[in-house]
């Protein structure tokens, strides 16, 4: 095998893969017959309409909820059973929103914490936080990789909306996430902070997968290698931003009429 062909498959590689999903409410169905393949390197967006089932696909992948029916793989590992914590261990990772920073903690000393529980784990909080200071190098890289360097010492809750987002996504990396799994990462921003956590995105994704969900079709449109669009919990189209935005079916749902 030629250098070139094996870069080809690392990239290529599916690292989280789910089959015939399915997520029943009662006598609801939310989430039906979704596939999913999810590739390393590469930023997959999940788009749809409102009440369409993404969050709950996200939920159904992170394990916070069980599937009523279908099998999901991480890394070749069937984790269908799999409890969320595991999964999270093995190293499909959810960024979670703001409440996930502690607002009274410094910008480095939020890092120093998530480095301190890498496989997900908080069982080590009561730790005082002297005893972190071995990861004071590791935290530094972390934050001058996302941008975060300069405002090291500041307060969480002191830092603008967009940066706290940046120090959310900070303290998932110190998870070394292989699959990231992002929640409407642009909500509620204005566009400078949109471009640089774009930015931001696009540089994680070249050593791990990102998966997201986003309103905001310009920044699927611009970062996202795959998009799958899903309706009343079933996928209506996939393929790249080209490919489903000029698919019939997606301007329907999307706007109710065929026309651009
Ligand atoms: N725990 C639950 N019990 C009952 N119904 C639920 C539950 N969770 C979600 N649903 C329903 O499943 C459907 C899909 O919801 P979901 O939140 O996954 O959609 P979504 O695509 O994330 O929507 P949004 O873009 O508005 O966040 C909705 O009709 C919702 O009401």
């Amino acid at each position: 095998m030629t250098n070139a062909t094996a870069h080809i498959n690392e990239e290529s590689r599916v690292v989280l893969s789910a089959r015939g999903l399915r997520r029943d409410f009662g006598g609801f169905t939310a989430v039906r017959d979704v596939d999913l393949d999810v590739h390393h390197a590469r930023v997959h967006a999940l788009i749809g309409p409102n009440g369409a089932g993404k969050t709950t696909v996200f939920n159904l992948l992170t394990k916070f909820l069980q599937p009523s029916a279908g099998t999901i793989n991480l890394l070749g590992t069937d984790i269908t059973r799999t409890p969320p914590d595991k999964v999270a261990r093995m190293g499909l990772v959810r960024s979670f929103q703001i409440s996930a920073v502690f607002p009274h903690l410094t910008v480095l000393d939020n890092v120093r914490v998530a480095l301190q529980r890498p496989n997900g784990l908080a069982h080590q909080f009561w730790r005082p936080l002297a005893a972190l200071d071995t990861l004071n190098e590791r935290a530094e890289q972390l934050l001058a990789s996302v941008g975060l360097a300069k405002e090291r010492d500041i307060v969480a809750a002191d830092l603008s909306y967009g940066r706290k987002r940046v120090l959310e996504i900070a303290t998932t990396l110190a998870l070394d996430p292989k699959v990231l799994l992002l929640d409407e990462p642009m909500a509620g921003m204005g566009q400078e902070d949109v471009s640089v956590i774009a930015d931001l995105i696009r540089e994680v994704a070249r050593t791990r997968a990102v998966l997201m969900v986003e309103h905001n079709l310009s920044v699927v449109a611009n970062i996202c290698h795959h998009v799958t669009v899903l309706q009343r919990g079933e996928i209506l189209a996939e393929g790249n931003y080209e490919t489903v935005s000029n698919d019939p079916r997606v301007r329907v749902a999307y706007m109710g009429t065929e026309e651009a």
